[in-house]
């Protein structure tokens, strides 16, 4: 049976591991059970075997594949492959060089690398289609599976900077599965996030190890697993509503705002010391109920309350622990996170905290200033390469460029603050896929500004910035079924920017303008009619 050509067999991947089995299973036993479920390729990984077992083992699970029409691939020993016939072999990238391995095993076998780099995918694509015809992308999260594995782990982001060399490349022969620390609470959004930047292209499966062949009960995981693959949708949000087709318009600031009156949302903010005061004092002019935390062992209590909502704010000095913590209890009850990368790109420190967070969860809104996004987006001058730097775009087209690149790949509503604040919806209504993407690209995505003059004074009071993640939050956190996620953002920026222009015309300085901003949010707010709001939404 020549399995090469075939492109659906990549969907869930298991590669066997004995090292992990439970009580009274064995490795064929697991293998079997998860074939029966339906996996859809198998991997005969045994990195400590003797070649006489191996031969044996793959003999035995090859009978079994041939019976159930799941091709087998073996890991590394192209002897043993070819021993025993097997469909394909998989090479890591100090194993056997690509060529040699083609010559070896001749035309019909599948052939598997590891990769890890855009150079390795340059490479594949030069060699051409006769040589690999799929890849393992990983490793993405950690893993104790793989031992000693040096490889960083390159996360949903990573994932991303490989489909997109393949499409470079033009590789399109070559199918993807995801590798590394793969379990239920990330893959779906490793399958949401995961699509090259042109829109066509999605991982054409994933692959695992431990959460199959440590399970005492393979078949329910696998079968948990393929349910996983075939779902559309990442339903991160809940019952809210994440498609965002017209224009918001004042009558639709109303309803979000009646929806905070009514349900007072708590607004649980893991944020910087400054920020603090400010921002529980911004959350309660908004009638939302604030919540200053960063103990580790209350958010899964505080995630259940009704309309909790969780404000990241990078600058918090907590232990990462504790904001993964955070991250991975308001996902799971799907509750929405506002992220603000406070100083991303400012220190190494502040990089790899934020690429940490950003790979660990899934975000309704990420909010930074100009540097921030752009230094997200990979745009800033520190990751701009020669000529790149001194782009002919001017700072707008470039700031745009990056909240829509942003929006694009954590599939967010992407916030870049400034004199004009650009607003971008990435998330494609929570639809995710696999093999192809959903056809739009980030020049695709309905990009919004909101504007109303020049207000320098924001500039001088501490955690302004900040404190429009807490307006945020608190209207995102109070929407009801059904409401609009996208509508809330935009509902937050023209009612702080608009407040922002009624405190500075009139106040005598950044102290007063301080409090006439926390007065002016509480005013509009109960007041609550946004025909009156000053701020000017566009789109572009
Ligand atoms: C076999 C393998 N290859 C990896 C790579 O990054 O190339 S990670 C890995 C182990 C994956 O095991 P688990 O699903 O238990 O995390
Ligand atoms: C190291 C590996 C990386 N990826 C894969 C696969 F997922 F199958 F592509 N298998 C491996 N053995
Ligand atoms: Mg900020």
């Amino acid at each position: 049976m020549n399995y090469r050509k075939d492109t659906d067999v990549y969907k869930l991947y298991l590669v066997t591991d004995s090292g992990m089995l439970p009580e009274g299973t064995t490795l064929f036993s697991q293998v079997e059970k998860a074939v029966k479920a339906g996996i859809t390729l198998v991997q005969i990984r045994e990195k400590d075997s003797d070649t006489k077992d191996f031969i044996a083992e793959a003999l035995e699970v090859k009978k079994l594949c041939n019976e159930y029409k799941v091709p087998l691939i073996i890991n590394d020993r192209i002897d043993v492959a070819l021993a025993i016939g097997a469909d394909g072999v998989h090479v890591g990238q100090d194993d056997m060089p690509i060529p040699m391995v083609r010559d070896l095993v001749g035309p019909d076998m599948i052939i598997g690398w590891s990769v890890g780099k855009t150079s390795e995918v340059q490479q594949l694509a030069e060699w051409g289609p006769d040589y690999v015809d799929y890849i393992g992308i990983g490793t993405l999260f950690p893993t104790e599976t793989k031992k000693n594995s040096k490889k960083v782990p390159m996360g949903p982001q990573g994932a991303i900077r490989i489909l997109d060399a393949l499409q470079e490349y033009k590789a399109d022969w070559c199918r993807t599965v995801g590798i590394g620390g793969l379990h239920a609470p990330n893959i779906p959004r490793v399958l949401y996030q995961c699509t090259s930047s042109d829109g066509k292209r999605a991982l054409d499966g994933i692959s695992l190890v431990s959460d199959i062949m440590a399970s005492p009960t393979a078949d329910v995981a696998t079968k948990r697993l393929l349910e996983f693959l075939d779902d559309t949708t990442y339903s991160y949000l809940g019952d809210l509503n994440l498609q965002s087709n017209d224009e918001p318009t004042s009558h639709d600031f109303h309803d979000v705002l009646a929806q905070v009156a009514k349900n007072r949302p708590l607004v649980q903010h893991v944020t910087n010391k400054v920020h603090q005061n400010f921002g529980a004092n911004v959350t309660l002019a908004l009638g939302a109920s604030p919540i200053m935390s960063e103990i580790e062992s209350e958010v899964g209590e505080l995630c259940r309350i009704p309309n909790a909502a969780l404000l990241l704010n990078t600058g918090s000095v907590a232990p990462l622990s504790m904001l993964k913590t955070a991250v991975a209890a308001y996902n799971e009850v799907t509750r929405p996170i506002v992220f603000d990368p406070v100083g991303y790109s400012a220190t190494t420190t502040r990089r790899d905290l934020n690429d940490a967070l950003l790979s660990y969860g899934q975000y309704a809104c990420i909010k930074g200033n100009s540097g921030e996004i752009l230094g997200l987006a990979g745009l800033n001058s520190s990751s701009m390469k020669g000529v790149d730097a001194t782009s002919t775009a001017s700072d707008a087209e470039l700031i745009q460029s990056a909240t829509r690149i942003v929006a694009y790949r954590y599939k967010t509503i992407a916030v870049c603050t400034g004199e004009t604040d650009y607003i971008c919806d990435g998330t494609v209504g929570g639809r995710r896929f696999i093999s192809t993407g959903s056809g739009i690209g980030p020049d695709d995505l309905d990009m919004y500004y909101v504007q109303d003059g020049h207000i320098p004074m924001m500039g001088d009071i501490t955690a302004s910035g900040c404190s429009l993640g807490s307006t945020i939050a608190s209207l995102v956190g109070g929407l009801g079924p059904d409401g609009s996620v996208f509508n809330a953002v935009v509902a937050a920026i023209v009612l702080y920017k608009s407040a922002g222009r009624l405190a500075a015309d009139g106040c005598d300085g950044s102290g007063s303008f301080h409090v006439r901003l926390i007065d002016n949010l509480y005013k509009l707010t109960r007041v609550n009619n946004p025909d009156t709001w000053s701020a000017v939404l566009k789109k572009i």
